[in-house]
C-alpha cells in the first residue's frame, strides 16, 4: 500500500470531565435550556462516552482520547473579582452568582468536535496536519476552552515536522468560530485530497449575507476564511457554505446538528443550507473525487424538530475496515418513530450507508451533545499516526485503565449545591493529575504549574 492510500480517520473523543453538569448555558441549543438544572451523573457520562470509543475500537477503527479540563476554573473566578483562595473563591461565587460558578465549571469541552478545525496533509500546500483551536466566543462558559484545548494538542500532536498548531481566532463575536462541528470534509478515500467544506451561520462584513433572527449564529464567514487561510488549503479545495438560517432557529446551533460528511458520503436533511440546490451543486461541481454520494432526507420524513430531538445528523458516519459505511447514531433515534422508520428505510436504499449502531449517550445528549459532538475526527497516514502520543490511543488496557479511573475519581450525583462543595475541586484535581499521567501527556493544566 503506497503511504498515501494507508490514511485513517481517528476520533479523538472528548472524556467527560467529573464536573458535568446540566447549567442551562446555551441559549440556541433547546436540549441544554430544557435540561438546566436538571442532576447530573459524572460518572455515568464518562463511562457511556468511553464505551462507545471502545466500541469502534473494537470495531477496528482508529479512536484516542482528549483529556478534560480542569474545572472549576479558578482563574476565571478571580478574573471576575471573586477573591481569596481557592476555597474563598468559590464560596463567594457561590452566594453572589451561582450561574457563574456553574459555568466556571462546566464540563463543555467534552464536546471536542468544537475543539479545533482540523486541515489533513493531503489537503495542506506544506504537506502538514493544520489544527485551530476554536475561540468559541459565543458562550461564555466555552470560550474557557481554547487556551487548555491547544496545550492538549500539542501534547498529543506534539511533532513540528508533522502537525502544525495555531492559536485560537481572536475573541471577538467577529470571529465567532465553534470549530470541527461547523467543518465537513469530502473525499474519495481518506487518504485523497478533500474537499473542505466551511459552513457559516452568519456574515461580520457582508450586509447581504441574512442570518437568524431567533437564535445565534456561532460561526461567522470570516472566521470559516480566516481557518482556510492559516491551514494553507487551496483555493480549490475550500468552499463556504451558508447554513438555513431558519433551521439556526429551530434548535440546529452547529451544522453538525443538521448534517454529516465522510468520505465521499454528505448525509444532510433537505434544509441544511440556505438556497440547498444551489449549495449542493456548488458542492458536486468542487468536490476534488470522482462518486460523491449526497443523501438528501425530506422534510416529510423527518421533520427539522425531530432532526433537532433525535439528533439523527449528530450521528457518526464511519468507513468500516470492510468498506461498509456505519450510521453510529444516539439511542434518541430509536425512541422516535419517524426516525427510526427512515434509517430502515434508508439502509435498505442504495447509498452507501449500509449498517447502524445505536448507543446510549443520555447524559451528554440533555445537554445537546451526541455522537458526533463527542468527537475530533482526525485524518492521518500510517507515518502521521506514529507521531500522534501513542498513550492517548484506544486499546483493551486504555480502556480498563480510564474505566477504573473513572470508578475511583467520579462522583454519580452532581447537583448544584455540590458545585460550592471544596472538596470537588480537590477530587477533580487529583483525578486529573492521574489522568495526566495515564495519557503522557505532562503538566498540561494551569494548577500543574
Ligand atoms: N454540536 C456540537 N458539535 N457540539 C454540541 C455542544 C453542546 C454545548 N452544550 C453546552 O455547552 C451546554 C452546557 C450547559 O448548559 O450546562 C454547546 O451548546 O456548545
Amino acid at each position: 500500500m503506497s503511504e498515501q492510500n494507508s490514511s485513517f480517520e481517528v476520533n479523538f473523543d472528548g472524556l467527560v470531565g467529573p464536573t458535568h453538569n446540566y447549567a442551562g448555558l446555551s441559549y440556541g441549543n433547546v436540549a441544554s435550556l430544557n435540561n438546566a438544572d436538571a442532576i447530573s451523573n459524572p460518572k455515568e457520562a464518562a463511562l457511556q462516552g468511553l464505551i462507545k470509543m471502545k466500541a469502534m475500537h473494537d470495531m477496528g477503527l482508529k479512536q484516542g482520547v482528549f483529556a478534560p479540563h480542569a474545572r472549576p476554573d479558578v482563574s476565571a473566578l478571580r478574573r471576575l473579582g471573586f477573591t481569596g483562595n481557592d476555597t474563598q473563591v468559590l464560596n463567594k461565587a457561590a452566594k453572589e452568582s451561582p450561574i457563574l460558578l456553574r459555568t466556571c465549571y462546566s464540563a463543555s469541552a467534552m464536546w471536542t468536535a468544537n475543539a479545533a478545525t482540523v486541515s489533513p496533509s493531503q489537503d495542506t500546500t506544506d504537506g502538514k496536519v493544520h489544527f485551530t483551536s476554536a475561540n468559541l466566543n459565543n458562550k461564555f462558559h466555552r470560550s474557557l476552552e481554547p487556551s487548555t484545548t491547544s496545550n492538549l494538542l500539542k501534547a498529543m500532536f506534539n511533532d513540528d515536522e508533522t502537525f502544525e498548531h495555531h492559536t485560537h481566532l481572536p475573541d471577538q463575536p467577529f470571529f465567532g468560530d465553534e470549530g470541527a462541528a461547523n467543518h465537513t470534509r469530502l473525499c474519495d478515500e481518506h487518504g485523497a485530497k478533500g474537499l473542505e467544506v466551511f459552513v457559516y451561520g452568519a456574515s461580520s462584513l457582508n450586509q447581504q449575507i441574512v442570518g437568524p433572527s431567533k437564535f445565534p449564529a456561532r460561526q461567522t464567514l470570516e472566521a470559516s476564511e480566516a481557518i482556510a487561510r492559516l491551514h494553507k488549503i487551496p483555493n480549490e479545495q475550500r468552499i463556504f457554505i451558508q447554513q438555513n438560517p431558519e433551521v439556526i432557529d429551530q434548535g440546529v446551533f452547529h451544522n453538525d446538528v443538521i448534517a454529516v460528511g465522510n468520505a465521499n458520503v454528505l448525509f444532510c436533511h433537505e434544509q441544511a443550507f440556505l438556497n440547498q440546490a444551489q449549495a449542493l451543486t456548488q458542492i458536486r461541481q468542487a468536490y476534488t473525487g470522482e462518486k460523491l454520494h449526497i443523501v438528501e432526507v425530506p422534510t416529510h420524513a423527518v421533520s427539522v424538530q425531530d432532526a433537532v430531538k433525535s439528533y439523527l445528523f449528530n450521528s457518526q458516519l464511519v468507513s468500516l475496515p470492510d468498506g461498509s459505511m456505519m450510521l453510529v447514531a444516539p439511542e434518541e433515534c430509536i425512541k422516535n418513530q419517524k426516525v427510526a422508520d427512515y434509517i430502515e428505510s434508508m439502509l435498505s436504499a442504495n447509498n452507501p450507508i449500509n449498517a447502524v449502531k445505536f448507543f446510549d449517550l443520555r447524559q451528554s445528549m440533555q445537554n445537546g451533545g451526541g455522537p458526533a459532538c463527542l468527537r475530533l475526527r482526525v485524518a492521518l497516514t500510517q507515518t502521521e499516526l506514529s507521531k500522534v502520543n501513542q498513550a492517548t490511543l484506544m486499546s483493551e488496557e486504555k480502556f480498563n485503565t480510564l474505566s477504573q479511573w473513572v470508578e475511583k475519581h467520579y462522583r454519580d450525583k452532581l447537583s448544584d449545591h455540590d458545585l460550592a462543595d471544596p472538596q470537588l475541586l480537590v477530587e477533580t484535581r487529583a483525578a486529573l493529575d492521574d489522568l495526566t499521567d495515564i495519557l503522557n501527556l505532562g503538566s498540561v493544566y494551569e494548577f500543574q504549574k
